[in-house]
């Protein structure tokens, strides 16, 4: 890439395997930097035998794969073929009518109505699981890892939410490990098939090795979707589909009964719902405790709401300090760092990278976050109030939106993440909820250090988040 003031060494025939198999553990931070380095922000990896993959975060490119030029940038076969075992025809794996089919459930799923709904199904989770889990660790002053209770917190609210079955995930016991690290285990493996040169198909063909877990893990995963879907059908033929808002039993009644189908469903549910929002959860309590300040312009916010157990879906919503520093968090850690579409016919983007017709191309909103360009000289510090504005009359502080390009922490265009809404309100939610009664404090020392990155698909911490918790003094 002419534009390239020091892109990663070229190789003929290998192209740059040598750098991509020496960083792979660190693809998003490497990635990152090559984006930095390059005066368009676009970067070309030149993959063993002649192909490529276009790697961006100039806004301008960003809006022509996501939105100008959509029907050109999708999921494609080769990455169809790849997530397949694991999402099978699920909403990340589809495009076309299957896509738009699904996405019209989603969008019912999160109308408005839904979403009170789901306030209180945060709420209940909040008030007789999590807050008692953290009661107790602060009462004993133990470490828990609080990134692995955000999942199971997630994880539970997911299923209540999309099928009303509760896993009982997040209890005392810490229960169902297994399905948690299989779940860890099928994601990393399924994306390690994008980045090794190592023919998976021929491993998944003798069963062995990293593709053999992957099939007992997603067997595992299989048999949970299995009893949800059995569950729900049992439900709706002796109650009736009058009453249920969940997804899974609007698919059901509309006609759709395919089980395997179904389960594809319940799966890219639970992966949607589960790492996401706990993600960014994780690095916010992270970065709070390193900004106190944050912090106590978050209690600021939250001393001012009423101190009941239930608020209001409107309380929740005008939380905007705490929208502001979640959106912050996500700048530095989006939730997806980095996330990709195949070309489906020849095309020019804006910056003048030449793409060919099934090259990989990728934005990186991680990149996007840390750029100077796009941030300014200050885009390294955690200052929430970049997102606010004030009104000048009135002296209220509003939140402004950004331009979705510049930070499609979401995705962006037609294919906008569609539990968004739902996330903010589980997050601002649980942010408050923790705070209210709680200090959390990352044992740094004896053991914790500095959290490291690591990101298969979603933004995490190297062996969780071992903190501990201290009632909040009044
Ligand atoms: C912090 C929280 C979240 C972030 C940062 C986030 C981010 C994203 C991103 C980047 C995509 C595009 C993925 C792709 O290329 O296929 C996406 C899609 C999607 N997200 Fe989220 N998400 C979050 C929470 C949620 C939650 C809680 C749900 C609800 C279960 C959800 C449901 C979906 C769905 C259904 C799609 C597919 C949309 C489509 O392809 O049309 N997300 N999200």
């Amino acid at each position: 890439n002419s534009n390239t003031k020091s892109s990663p060494k070229s190789y003929p025939l290998i192209g740059n395997y040598l750098s991509i198999s020496a960083n792979r553990h660190r693809f998003i931070q490497w990635t990152s930097d090559a984006v930095h380095n390059s005066s368009t922000l676009t970067v070309v990896l030149r993959l063993p035998f002649g192909s490529n993959h276009v790697i961006t975060g100039n806004p301008t490119v960003v809006q022509h794969i996501l939105k100008t030029n959509f029907s050109t940038y999708q999921k494609g076969p080769i990455s169809h073929t790849i997530l397949f075992d694991f999402f099978g025809q699920g909403i990340f794996n589809v495009d076309g009518d299957a896509w738009k089919m699904q996405r019209q459930f989603y969008n019912h799923v999160f109308s408005a109505k839904s979403l009170r709904h789901f306030l209180h199904v945060v709420e209940t989770e909040l008030n007789e699981r999590l807050i008692p889990i953290l009661t107790v660790a602060a009462a004993n002053n133990t470490v828990i890892d609080l990134q692995d209770v955000l999942q199971r917190f997630a994880f539970d609210n997911i299923c209540q939410i999309a099928f009303e079955y509760d896993p009982t995930c997040l209890i005392p016991s810490m229960p169902h490990a297994s399905l948690a690290v299989a779940f860890e285990d099928a994601i990393r493996i399924t994306i390690e098939r994008f980045r090794t040169i190592t023919p998976w198909k021929i491993k998944k063909f003798l069963n062995i090795g990293s593709e053999k877990r992957l099939k007992e893990a997603v067997s595992e995963i299989r048999d949970l979707a299995t009893k949800i879907v059995n569950q729900r059908k049992q439900e709706l033929e002796t109650v009736g589909s009058d009453k249920s808002v969940d997804l899974l039993s609007g698919i059901i009644s509309a006609g759709d009964t395919d089980d395997r189908f179904l389960m594809d469903i319940v799966i890219s549910f639970i992966f949607a719902g589960r790492d996401t929002t706990s993600a960014a959860l994780t690095w916010f309590f992270w970065l709070i405790y390193k900004n106190p300040r944050v912090e106590s312009e978050i209690m600021c916010e939250i001393n001012r709401k009423p101190n009941s157990d239930t608020l209001v879906y409107d309380e929740v919503k005008e939380m905007v300090y705490t929208h502001a520093s979640i959106c912050e968090t996500m700048r530095l850690y989006p939730s997806v760092p980095i996330d990709g579409k195949t070309a489906m016919a020849d095309d020019v983007l804006p910056d003048g990278t030449v793409v060919k017709k099934g090259m990989m191309v990728s934005y990186h909103p991680y990149a996007m976050g840390r750029s100077e360009k796009l941030w300014g000289g200050d885009w390294s510090e955690f200052r929430p109030e970049r997102w606010l504005e004030k009104d000048e009359g009135t002296e209220t502080v509003r939140f402004t939106v950004r331009d979705a390009y510049t930070y499609p922490v979401f995705q962006a265009g037609p294919r906008i993440c569609s539990g968004k809404d739902m996330a903010f309100l589980q997050m601002k939610r649980v942010v408050m909820g923790i705070l209210r009664r709680f200090v959390v404090v990352p044992v740094v020392d004896g053991g914790g250090g500095e959290p490291v990155f690591v990101a298969d698909l979603t933004s995490k911490m190297k062996g969780g988040f071992p903190v501990k918790i201290k009632e909040r003094k009044k």
